[in-house]
């Protein structure tokens, strides 16, 4: 199991939801949170002086939804939604909307394909296909048409789904921003993610001297990683 070579006074701790701290869902509005999590992530949050975030794709008021009141800082959106402390207000980058006709071919596609949905972000969207696995090819064959760097996006695979994002905003900034903010600042980073979208926030910690995992490189699965998460929150696992 691995061990944090330092003590929890000198760490933060700043995770990934879906397909971390809980397991992918038919939809995003499905996802169960496992019983006890929030026991372990608000007893760690006081072990760490709040140094708890979570860094999502997800807009920020879902995981007010799913996690009320425990991380002290969420950064949503893969970074383009960031709220530094409970009592802080969301910030947002200026950046490009995503144009309307994108949208409307999004939601005619949609309308063809019983399940499949679009979620619609700040500065982006996402295509989902997991309950019409079919409709796939005809969100690829869509999205191939656009040329989204011209308009300051990119497209990017997901799990069952494509996301288009903005361009230059990524988990790696969303991890030097809260990390520049108390309670986190003087602070080592820890990232735990699952996902290719995590990889910026794994980067981001391992460059500031922390650690970044990655489910399934350093953990088998999402199971395994909260059983460790909750050791942690027990005070297992942590150097002097
Ligand atoms: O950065 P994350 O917290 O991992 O969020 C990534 C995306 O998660 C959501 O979609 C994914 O999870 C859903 C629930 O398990 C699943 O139904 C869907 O197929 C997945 O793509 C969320 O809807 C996105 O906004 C996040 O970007």
């Amino acid at each position: 199991m691995i061990q944090i070579p330092f003590p929890p006074s000198k760490a933060a701790i700043l995770l990934d939801f879906d397909g971390t701290l809980v397991d992918i869902a038919p939809t995003p509005e499905s996802v169960v949170v496992p019983p006890g999590l929030a026991d372990d992530l608000l007893r760690l949050k006081d072990m760490l002086g709040g140094a708890l975030a979570i860094v999502t794709g997800r807009p920020i008021a879902q995981i007010d939804h799913f996690l009320p009141g425990i991380p002290h800082a969420v950064a949503g959106e893969h970074g383009v939604a960031v709220r530094t402390s409970p009592e802080k207000d969301i910030t947002h980058p200026t950046l490009p909307s995503v144009p309307a006709d994108w949208l409307q071919k999004a939601e005619d596609i949609v309308s063809l394909h019983p399940g499949a949905s679009v979620e619609r972000k700040k500065a982006g969207m996402v295509l989902h296909y997991r309950q019409a696995p079919e409709a796939e090819t005809a969100f690829r064959a869509l999205t191939e048409q656009w040329s989204p760097e011209a308009g300051g996006f990119r497209l990017q695979d997901a799990h069952m789904a494509i996301e288009l994002r903005p361009l230059g905003v990524d988990k790696g900034g969303a991890v030097r921003e809260l990390m520049s903010e108390n309670p986190f600042r003087g602070r080592l980073p820890l990232f735990v993610g699952d996902d290719v979208t995590d990889m910026d926030g794994v980067r981001a910690a391992r460059q500031m001297g922390g650690a970044g995992w990655l489910i399934p490189d350093d953990f088998p699965d999402a199971v395994t990683f909260r059983r460790w998460l909750h050791d942690l929150s027990e005070g297992h696992g942590w150097g002097a």
